[in-house]
């Protein structure tokens, strides 16, 4: 599988924030986005997640289900952990599943996190490290072969980003591909997509 930018370009609120961005990562790999704020890194994940309609050019997905559209194939961990206060650990990673399908183990999932003891709390008492650990086991119920990840380290200490490091070396192993936009070190090796005023690989 490899997942393609073409030329790509992404407008919002009318103003042209993306312009001619090219990058291709295959199954295994890692590509990092880098860029000082408001150069468009999240702005990125979601254009290759579907969520937000280029201008110019195109992102696709080769080798993937060629009936079902790209963003089917991608988990986008976003920024805010999208954690449904009222429903408990368990049932956030319950609906996850649900909405987004997979066969993933619910608990199996909490207890790779570290929030298995947490499972009957509601989500509205989780700590912001503990609530991206939920976001992580979400990745690991709805199993998806592209993880966009969007900051991925923020709120998580030590053992969260060892955590971090070692579930993105298991789904490279499995043949996923991830793509990750950080400012900080994320203790695995990627590609680096810089972004500000040109975008370039490298
Ligand atoms: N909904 C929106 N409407 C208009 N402009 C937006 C919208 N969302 C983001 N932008 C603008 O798009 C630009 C890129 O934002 P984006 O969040 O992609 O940057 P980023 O590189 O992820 O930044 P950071 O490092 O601060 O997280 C910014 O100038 C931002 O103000």
């Amino acid at each position: 599988m490899r997942l393609i930018a073409d030329r790509l370009g992404v407008d919002r609120g009318g103003r042209p924030i993306l312009r001619d961005v090219s990058f291709a990562v295959a199954g295994g790999e890692a590509l990092k986005v880098v860029g000082p704020n408001g150069a468009g890194k999240s702005t990125l994940l979601r254009a290759l997640a579907g969520l937000i309609a280029p201008v110019a050019g195109d992102v696709r997905l080769d080798g993937g289900d060629p009936e079902a559209p790209p963003r089917e194939a991608m988990h986008l961990l976003g920024h805010l952990d999208a954690v449904k206060a009222g429903l408990s650990v368990r049932r956030n990673i319950v609906f996850a599943r649900d909405v987004l399908g997979g066969e993933g183990d619910v608990d199996a999932s909490l207890d790779r996190v570290g929030l298995g003891a947490l499972a009957d709390l509601p989500g509205s008492v989780l700590s912001a490290g503990q609530k991206r650990r939920l976001a992580l086991a979400r990745l690991l119920a709805a199993p998806r072969p592209v993880w966009l990840l969007d900051e991925p380290t923020a709120a998580l200490d030590a053992s969260g980003q060892a955590l971090l490091a070692e579930l993105v070396a298991e789904h490279r192993a499995k043949g996923g591909l991830v793509v990750a936009a950080t400012h900080l070190d994320m203790g695995f090796e990627a590609a680096r997509l810089e972004l500000g005023a040109v975008a370039a690989v490298s």
